[in-house]
C-alpha cells in the first residue's frame, strides 16, 4: 500500500452511501473518481449516495448498457460511466476529456480499460468484500489518490465521513 492510501471499513450499504455523500460534499468541478471492485462490491450504491448529495432526485442507475449517464439537475453535473462492457470501438466514441472539461464530476466504474489514458489528477477507490458469505454487508474501501488535488479530496471526504458517523 502506497503512503497516501487510506483504508476504511464499511459495514452496510447505508454507510457506503454516506461515503458517497462525503465524496460529493468535498468534490469540485473537473474531479475524476474511479471505482474499482467486483460485481456487487457497491460501486453503484456509492454513486447513488454521491448523486443524492448533489441534489439529483432521479435514482442513479448503473450505466452498463449506455456507457454514460448524464445528470445535470444537481448542484453540478454528474457524468456516470461504466466501462464493464467496453470494446475498443466504443472507447473511441467517448472523449473523457470533453466530460472532464465540463464543470462537473466524472465517476467511472470499471476504469481499467482506460488506465493508460488517465489524466494526472484522479481519485481511485477500490471496493472489496471482506467476508466470504454471499450476504455479508462488510466492505473495505481503499482510497488511492493520484495528484495533490485528489489527495486533498480524499482527506476532506474522510473527515466529512467520520464526522457523519
Ligand atoms: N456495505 C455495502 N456497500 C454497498 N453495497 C452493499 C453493502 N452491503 C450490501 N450491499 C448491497 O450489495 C449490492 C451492491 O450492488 P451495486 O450495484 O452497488 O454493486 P456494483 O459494485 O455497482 O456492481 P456492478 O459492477 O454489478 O454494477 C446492493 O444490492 C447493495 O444493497
Amino acid at each position: 500500500m502506497g503512503k497516501s492510501m487510506t483504508e476504511i471499513a464499511i459495514n452496510s450499504a447505508e454507510q457506503m452511501q454516506k461515503l458517497g455523500q462525503a465524496l460529493a460534499k468535498s468534490a469540485k468541478p473537473h474531479d475524476l473518481l474511479l471505482l474499482k471492485g467486483d460485481l456487487g462490491a457497491g460501486k453503484t450504491t456509492m454513486t447513488q449516495g454521491f448523486g443524492r448529495e448533489l441534489g439529483i432526485r432521479r435514482p442513479v442507475k448503473s450505466p452498463t448498457f449506455t456507457l454514460v449517464r448524464e445528470y445535470r439537475e444537481g448542484k453540478m453535473p454528474l457524468f456516470h460511466m461504466d466501462f464493464y462492457r467496453l470494446e475498443g470501438d466504443d472507447l473511441a466514441s467517448i472523449d473523457l476529456n470533453d466530460y472532464l472539461a465540463e464543470d462537473g464530476v466524472v465517476i467511472i466504474e470499471w476504469p481499467q480499460v482506460i488506465s493508460s489514458n488517465l489524466p494526472d489528477e484522479y481519485l481511485s477507490l477500490i471496493l472489496k468484500r471482506v467476508d466470504d458469505s454471499w450476504d455479508s454487508t462488510k466492505r473495505v474501501v481503499t482510497l488511492d489518490p493520484h495528484g495533490s488535488r485528489a489527495s486533498q479530496w480524499a482527506e476532506d471526504a474522510l473527515k466529512i465521513y467520520q464526522e457523519s458517523e
